[in-house]
């Protein structure tokens, strides 16, 4: 039951809707909106600030435009909820990110409002750039395309790139740079610093009102055809705008900063300028989590807080004392409790410090840990650069954002025998982000790779042991992939323990099959030998490979003269990955057996829990012991 109630949302099931409302009802639309958000996120959960920062630009971008005629590229997409309400979207939302249900993020198969599917950051100038120069050489020169890009994302390359090929194409690309501050964690670095510089500096600002009273006073700023006059004003606003604006150096136009949660001035600007030839930016200037105070207060926290209690602003949380630990702080202390013993040690995070639990160590020795914004191919050769100077990194990337990197990997850091160590977090099938987001090509990507070492623990003991191991000076370049959440409850605080490179286990003993894991999935799969053994008089043999590469031959061997079945199991893409490498290296020695490869299908998983995921794929408890049962009788 919703404690809020809609009389103008519920009249609008599209952006055709929104517009039949006069201008002054928009800041109630606006209120509404977010009390739709918050109501829905409170019992659904997902990305919570970032949406409520967006709300007046959102309706201001369709109030004006002619969607989905005219184009809106979102960033990352976190941010797109308001979008999905009003873009008939609304009375599906409480499904959103759950199985089956809309996505999280927009998704051109979803809407055709979508105009771009995404979820990894800093793609909105280059995709927004590429409809808008099609859109000139169709000659469509009324289409209008805009894309929305947050301080953060802005932080990211592709960013630039986008940005720099901008200014010399023939386009009228309209970027909306979205300032709060923030990415997921406060936004470190020189381009945050920039637009902060902008925002207060006084020098630019005085420049920037007093050439705006100047144009109000001739009454050049009120009228639609001001961009077609070049008035001395203009032409003065500029050349001093130029002098210290990286957009307007880029040829770029650059409007701004304005407030943007003031809906009504950004429908007027937003009509002024969006008929303005060629490349331009506004710049707004928003507070992540507006208008709900917890999330104002702590936006960091708030990102995608889980369900919580609107009045009291309580986060729900199931994380009882007796759940075993997160991977994630896992890695947090252990890379802390490392960089104690060995002050070589240092760690490189683009952008993901609360992600990937690195707080614990940036609040111990701040100067050792380095967050390089969402970065991902730079936090690579960054860490590269380290290493060549007797530093020992520990560069955590969660598995999909590493896709960005890859080239990175090889060139700056394998081929030249660095000893990074590569912590490769929501390695699986993540959850609720959906395919965008899932982790499950680094195993298959990562392994034709010459030099690299490549290991998945069985659980946060074995993760620990791994990290510790990695930092050894006898070792190079070392890949430790880790699932999202928490595995079994084990131990894991006890003292390191030196893992042999390349060197499996055997979990159990058998006769009728062989079984060869790689991972944390190897506990589902012990708990399913378990069950097929107690229920048919059979014995399983099981061995946890731990190493992809080099893959422990001597397992391989045994298996290959003593069994007549094996069945791999990865929580990975079946093509090239572990199981691929069973296939080949009992070809390549000519062992004849049976091999049945349990992965992930060769398809996109969309969102949903774990549990449902892995149910779909036939990759839980019962989906892999009736697959194994299968063998069996074969
Ligand atoms: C390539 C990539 N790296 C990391 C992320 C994780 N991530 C999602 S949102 C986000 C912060 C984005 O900040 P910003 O663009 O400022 O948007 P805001 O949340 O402030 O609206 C990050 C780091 C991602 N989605 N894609
Ligand atoms: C949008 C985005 O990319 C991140 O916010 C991501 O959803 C974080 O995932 P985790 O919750 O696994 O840290
Ligand atoms: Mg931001």
């Amino acid at each position: 039951m919703s404690i809020y109630s809609y009389p103008l949302l519920n009249s609008i099931n599209s952006p055709d809707d929104l517009k039949k409302h006069t201008l002054e009802e928009m800041p109630v639309i606006c209120d509404e909106l977010r009390c739709f958000i918050i109501d829905s996120l409170s019992k659904n959960p997902g990305h919570f600030a970032a949406s409520l920062g967006v709300v007046e630009l959102t309706v201001a971008l369709h109030y004006v435009f002619q969607t989905p005629y005219d184009r809106i590229v979102w960033d990352v997409g976190h941010q797109a909820y308001v979008h999905k309400i009003l873009t008939g979207r609304r009375d599906v939302f409480h499904t959103n990110r759950q199985f089956q249900g809309i996505s999280g993020f927009p998704k051109r198969s979803e809407s055709p409002y979508d105009a771009f599917g995404v979820g990894h950051a800093s793609t909105s100038i280059s995709a927004g750039l590429g409809m808008s120069v099609a859109s000139s050489l169709k000659h469509e020169s009324n289409r209008h395309v805009v894309a929305v890009i947050g301080d953060g994302s802005l932080t990211g390359g592709l960013a630039f790139e986008g940005l720099n090929n901008a200014s010399i194409n023939p386009n009228n690309l309209l970027i909306i740079l979205n300032d709060n501050q923030i990415a997921i964690d406060p936004v470190k670095g020189g381009i945050s610093q920039y637009l902060v510089n902008f925002t207060t500096s006084r020098t630019y600002n005085k420049i920037r009102f007093k050439a705006a009273a100047f144009l109000e006073q001739r009454n050049i700023l009120n009228t639609k055809k001001k961009h077609k006059i070049t008035s001395i004003g203009n032409q003065i606003k500029l050349l001093l705008a130029r002098q210290n604006n990286i957009f307007e150096g880029m040829h770029i136009r650059y409007f701004g900063p304005i407030d943007g949660h003031d809906v009504i001035n950004l429908i007027r600007i937003l009509s002024e300028i969006k008929d303005f030839n060629g490349p331009k930016v506004l710049h707004i200037v928003t507070k992540k989590g507006k208008g709900y105070k917890p999330a104002e207060n702590a936006a960091t926290e708030w990102h995608a807080p889980g369900k919580f209690n609107i009045e009291t602003g309580e986060r729900i949380r199931h994380n009882g004392d007796k759940e075993p630990p997160l991977f994630q702080d896992v890695f947090g202390k252990t890379v802390l409790e490392l960089a104690e013993m060995n002050d070589r040690i240092v760690a490189v995070t683009p952008a993901m410090i609360s992600g990937s639990s690195l707080h614990f160590m940036i609040e111990k020795m701040p100067h050792r840990v380095f967050d390089v914004g969402i970065a991902e191919g730079h936090a690579v050769t960054f860490s590269a650069g380290l290493a060549t100077e007797g530093l020992q990194p520990f560069c955590n990337i969660y598995s999909t954002f590493m896709q960005r990197a890859y080239d990175n990997v090889i060139h700056d850091v394998a081929l030249q025998n660095l000893p990074v160590v590569f912590c490769v977090d929501r390695a699986g099938l993540v959850g609720a982000d959906g395919a965008t987001h899932h982790g499950v090509f680094d195993l298959a990507y990562f392994r034709c790779v010459p030099n690299l070492t490549i290991s998945s623990p069985l659980n946060e003991t074995e993760l620990r042991n791994l990290m510790y191991t990695a930092q050894l000076p006898e070792n190079s370049t070392f890949v430790i992939r880790y699932p999202r959440g928490n595995g079994v409850l084990v131990d894991w605080q006890k003292p390191f323990e030196e893992i042999a490179i390349g060197k499996g286990r055997w979990l159990k003993e058998g006769k009728d099959m062989a079984i060869l894991s790689l991972g944390p999935i190897g506990n589902v799969v012990a708990g399913a030998i378990t069950e097929i053994e107690k229920q048919h008089k059979v014995a399983i043999a099981h061995a946890d490979m731990r190493f992809l590469k080099p893959i422990d031959e001597e397992i391989l061997h045994y298996v290959g003269k003593n069994f007549k079945k094996v069945v791999t199991v990865e929580d990975g893409v079946l093509s090239g990955g572990f199981g691929s490498a069973v296939v080949e290296f009992m070809s390549d020695h000519g062992y004849s057996l049976i091999i049945k490869r349990i992965g992930i299908p060769d398809q996109f998983i969309e969102q949903g829990q774990p549990a449902e995921l892995y149910h779909s794929i036939h990759m839980d408890h019962e989906g892999i012991k009736q697959i194994l049962l299968n063998v069996l009788t074969q």
